[in-house]
């Protein structure tokens, strides 16, 4: 399934599923498609560039080294998107991946910086609504011009985790958020998906560093099990369920899937 003319912006690029989800955007789109790559890692992110150039001739591949949890590197993304408008896309897809667990290694009553606590929240909240705002302001709508909204939750985002205070206030207020973003704007098409216990860096953080031993045991055993999700099978049900569009129709193009729940 094509996703036709789009244009694209991956937040969290450089590895896990940002990864696999730009290399499945790439391999979906048309030609004179354009997609920016963004994370902190710069060669990480000219080298998978440089590959998907090689891979797909006719897409525009672009990427930004930038910290989004800074002004700064919210502005560089956005500017760097704006220079990607060109033609008449089809598609606006944004796709708000990017996230950090905070320190799991602390409980609740640990957190009493309210520096640390603002840092998390900048990057895991603040920078998704001020990026997919000034992207929606940039790719503003237009006839023949459908724009796609993503949030990538999880289960933390309803469900309290012992030890992940910031994770689990993040991604609750991220898909509030973006529950907001779908009353609000109509035309928006908006999904909170959830991708399954996904085998990544963050997963190897998770299963060593949570402080709650019986949540790092269950992690440690879904990776000894090998009942992780794969990162790529993850990203491209989620492509398919963008491109399928169901999920307009179910619920006000708000949905919130947990991987885990739709392996079939
Ligand atoms: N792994 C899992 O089991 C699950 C993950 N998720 C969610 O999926 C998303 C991706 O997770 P996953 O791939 O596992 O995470 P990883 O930690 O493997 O990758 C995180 C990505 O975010 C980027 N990133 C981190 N900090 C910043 C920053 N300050 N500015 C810009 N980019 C940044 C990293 O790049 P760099 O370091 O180069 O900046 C990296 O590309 C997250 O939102 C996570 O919450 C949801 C459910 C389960
Ligand atoms: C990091 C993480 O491991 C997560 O965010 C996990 C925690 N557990 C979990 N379980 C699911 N059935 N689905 C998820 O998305 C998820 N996220």
């Amino acid at each position: 399934m094509s996703l036709g003319q789009v244009v694209c912006v991956v937040s969290g690029a450089s590895r896990g599923f940002g990864l696999s989800v730009s290399r499945q955007v790439a391999a979906r789109a048309a030609p004179g498609s354009a997609l920016l790559l963004v994370s902190r890692s710069e060669e990480t992110l000219r080298q998978e560039a440089e590959r998907l150039r090689e891979l797909f001739p006719g897409l525009g591949v672009h990427w930004t080294a930038a910290d989004l949890g800074t002004e700064d590197g919210v502005r560089r993304t956005v500017s760097a998107a704006a220079e990607m408008r060109s033609g008449e896309p089809e598609t606006l897809l944004i796709l708000n991946n990017a996230g950090s667990l905070g320190d799991i290694s602390k409980s609740f009553m640990d957190f009493m910086d309210l520096e640390e606590v603002n840092r998390y929240l900048s990057f895991n909240v603040s920078s998704a609504l001020c990026l997919t705002s000034s992207l929606l302001k940039t790719f503003s709508r237009r006839v023949g011009l459908q724009r796609v909204v993503v949030n990538v939750s999880s289960l933390a985002a309803i469900q309290p985790f012992k030890s992940w205070t910031l994770y689990c206030v993040g991604k609750a207020a991220r898909d509030m958020m973006f529950r907001v973003l779908a009353e609000e704007e109509a035309d928006v098409r908006v999904l909170n998906y959830a991708p399954g216990v996904l085998d990544t860096e963050m997963q190897q953080e998770a299963r060593t560093l949570t402080a709650d031993e019986e949540l790092r045991r269950t992690f440690i055993n879904m990776k000894n099990d090998g009942t992780l999700v794969d990162a790529e099978v993850s990203a491209r049900k989620m492509l398919d369920v963008i491109q399928g569009d169901t999920y307009i129709r179910t619920n006000r193009g708000h949905m919130w899937i947990s991987m885990t729940c739709n392996l079939s």
